[in-house]
């Protein structure tokens, strides 16, 4: 049993509540950040933001009191001072519009680096342990790929979207309820048979407003929230076709799907409209809402206001610096008891993310137990695979040893096991029971029917991780004539999807002569030469049975191919049985064939 090794570990995770789990996760995701190597530059990054939040909130009651000053200089016809207060008007509006705009670009920054932290960290974590391969196989999550590029970015826009403006909302309506709590005045009314009066009515009258105007967004605003997570969705679910139109674009082609793909994205495409549509007309409902409030909130201080302005108990300037304040601490109000669903949002988007580190951590069901020795030989005892939710074992082994320099061959009809066999000795099935143990020190390499080609020079195909030397470039040169496949070596420095380019047999052919760029001590092939015609497939056998101390273990077919090998394991009604090959010696075959 395996428990990944990652930045993000910890101890028999299974065991825990899925509520401590997602704690965890939670603490990991700010964590992984504001407390690992990267503190010295998440830190000041994060205090300078929340400076410069604080200082804009500051400064902008600063200039509500300016503002205040100056209408009253108007007012009193004090023409003097005008001049002072308008250009203190303009010089601290100015680094208040400055401040705020750094202090957005600043958040961009480090969301940015966080995101990118978080996103490394999760992809280790599912790349590592082959996690992501058992994730798939087991279908245990959608769209892995999906939630690593747009949910860490969600999340962490939302976490620290919520962060900022809680905090800067706290602070603007402290500031901001003292500013108007001086500008208040008794007010008496009745409430459910009560007579109430406070000192406060301005700011009675903004708390009141606000709870309202929220509690009406906020039911507007539910429908919304479905509809934006339903877009999500619905996008995604487009991308998914077209990807997969493009990564199939053959099979389709030749199986003429083209007008039946066509209309699965049509109707993906409808999906999105009619839920955009939607989407768009309650944006437009609670926009209407929304500015109906904001110009009653506008209004309403002024109302409260005038009559003690007609009183002489106020002036002008303080009329305005009360409407300003007002409309302040009512946008502040009103964002904190919106959060809501900014929360929601950020809350499934979490969700999603945690469902695939879950996964991840999660160690996988298994009774095989795979290691490494220093003995030379792959010996496998007490072998028993068996499939998910299957009692009845897919396949028994009693007892495979394969020394070094051995040349095995597996047959059996389609679908009694063969590749999940290798499977397990890869490492990468483990729901069974028995033991598998390989050479420590030996370098296995596993080729699958077909090779993954990702895109890039063939050079680099080739070379994979080692620096591209002189010497490397030969040897790839060399190997891609060895296998047939000299027309290439011109090509070395060509990028490009070669997935695409090459015919099914020359990826085999070109996987083959991959495979020893580094040579394996133990090769596995999994009907590696099955795309090619019997001359090619047995000229290339013969190549590599003419490496005495490479150990061969081959999935195959063919007659032919089968005879090349000296050792045969044969599965039948779920058991191996293990039998020399048919007297035909590759040795023949190896003399005529030794250049290829
Ligand atoms: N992840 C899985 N979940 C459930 N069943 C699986 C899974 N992977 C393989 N199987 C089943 O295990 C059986 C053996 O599959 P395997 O691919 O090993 O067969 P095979 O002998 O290599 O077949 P072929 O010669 O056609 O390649 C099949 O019935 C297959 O459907």
């Amino acid at each position: 049993m395996t428990t990944p090794v990652t930045s993000f570990s910890v101890s028999a995770w299974e065991t825990r509540s899925r509520s401590f789990r997602k704690i965890y996760f939670l603490g990991k995701v700010v964590g992984a950040f504001f407390l690992s190597k990267d503190w010295k530059k998440a830190w000041p990054l994060l205090l300078l933001c929340l400076g410069i939040q604080f200082g804009g909130v500051y400064l902008f009651a600063i200039e509500t009191g300016i503002n205040k000053a100056l209408f009253d200089a108007l007012q009193y016809k004090n023409i003097a001072v005008i001049p002072r207060y308008a250009i203190e008007f303009v010089a601290v509006g100015s680094l208040v519009y400055s401040l705020t705009y750094f202090g957005v670009y600043l958040e961009n920054v480090l969301g940015m680096l966080w995101r990118n932290k978080i996103s490394v960290l999760v992809t280790e974590a599912w790349l590592s342990n082959d996690r992501f391969y058992f994730i798939e196989r087991a279908e245990r999550v959608e769209n892995a790929d999906q939630r690593i590029a747009e949910d860490v970015r969600l999340v962490i826009s939302g976490v620290f979207g919520i962060f900022m403006g809680s905090l800067r909302s706290l602070y603007s309506i402290a500031i901001f309820t003292a500013l108007l709590v001086r500008r208040s005045a008794p007010v008496t009314f009745h409430l459910f048979g009560h007579e109430i009066t406070t000192r406060y009515d301005i700011v009675l009258a903004a708390y009141v407003t606000s709870i309202l105007a929220t509690g009406i967004i906020f039911r507007i605003g539910r429908k919304l929230t479905r509809l934006n997570m339903r877009q999500q969705h619905y996008e995604g679910d487009l991308r998914f076709i077209l990807v997969s139109v493009r990564k199939h674009a053959e099979q389709i082609a030749f199986m003429a799907r083209s007008r039946i793909e066509h209309l699965r994205i049509v109707t993906a495409l409808s999906a999105v409209m009619h839920n955009y549509f939607a989407q768009q007309r309650m944006s437009v409902v609670i926009s209407f809402v929304m500015q109906i409030v904001s110009h009653f909130q506008r209004v309403l201080p002024l109302v409260l206001t005038i009559p003690r302005y007609m009183a002489g108990r106020m002036t002008y300037g303080d009329i305005m610096q009360t409407q300003s304040a007002f409309q302040t601490l009512s946008s502040s109000l009103t964002w904190l008891m919106q959060m809501y669903p900014m929360y929601s949002e950020t809350n499934a988007s979490f969700d999603r993310l945690f469902v695939l580190f879950d996964a991840i951590q999660m160690p996988e069901e298994t009774g095989i137990a795979l290691s490494h020795t220093a003995s030379d030989d792959v010996s496998v005892s007490g072998l028993v695979l068996s499939l998910p939710g299957k009692s009845a074992p897919l396949l028994k082994i009693g007892h495979w040893e394969i020394a070094p320099g051995d040349k095995w061959v597996i047959t059996g009809a389609s679908g009694s096991g063969k590749s999940t066999l290798l499977r397990a000795l890869a490492g990468l099935w483990q729901i069974g029971e028995g033991a598998i143990t390989l050479p420590q020190d030996a370098r296995i390499t596993f080729l699958p029917q077909l090779p993954y080609l990702p895109h890039g020079t063939l050079l680099e195909l080739m070379l994979q991780t080692q620096p591209p030397s002189k010497e490397a470039r030969e040897l790839c040169a060399d190997l891609l004539c060895q296998f047939r496949l000299s027309w290439l070596v011109a090509q070395l420095d060509i990028g490009g999807d070669w997935n695409q380019r090459l015919s099914p047999g020359e990826q085999q052919r070109f996987a083959l002569a991959r495979a020893f760029v580094s040579p394996p001590d133990i090769l596995i092939l999994d009907e590696a030469t099955s795309g090619l015609d019997q001359n090619t497939a047995d000229a290339l056998y013969a190549n590599l049975l003419a490496r005495p101390d490479l150990t061969l273990i081959s999935v195959a077919h063919t007659p032919n191919i089968v005879r090349l090998h000296d050792r045969r394991l044969h599965i039948a009604n779920g058991t191996a049985t293990l039998s020399e090959t048919a007297p035909t010696s590759p040795v023949s075959l190896l003399s005529s064939n030794r250049k290829l």
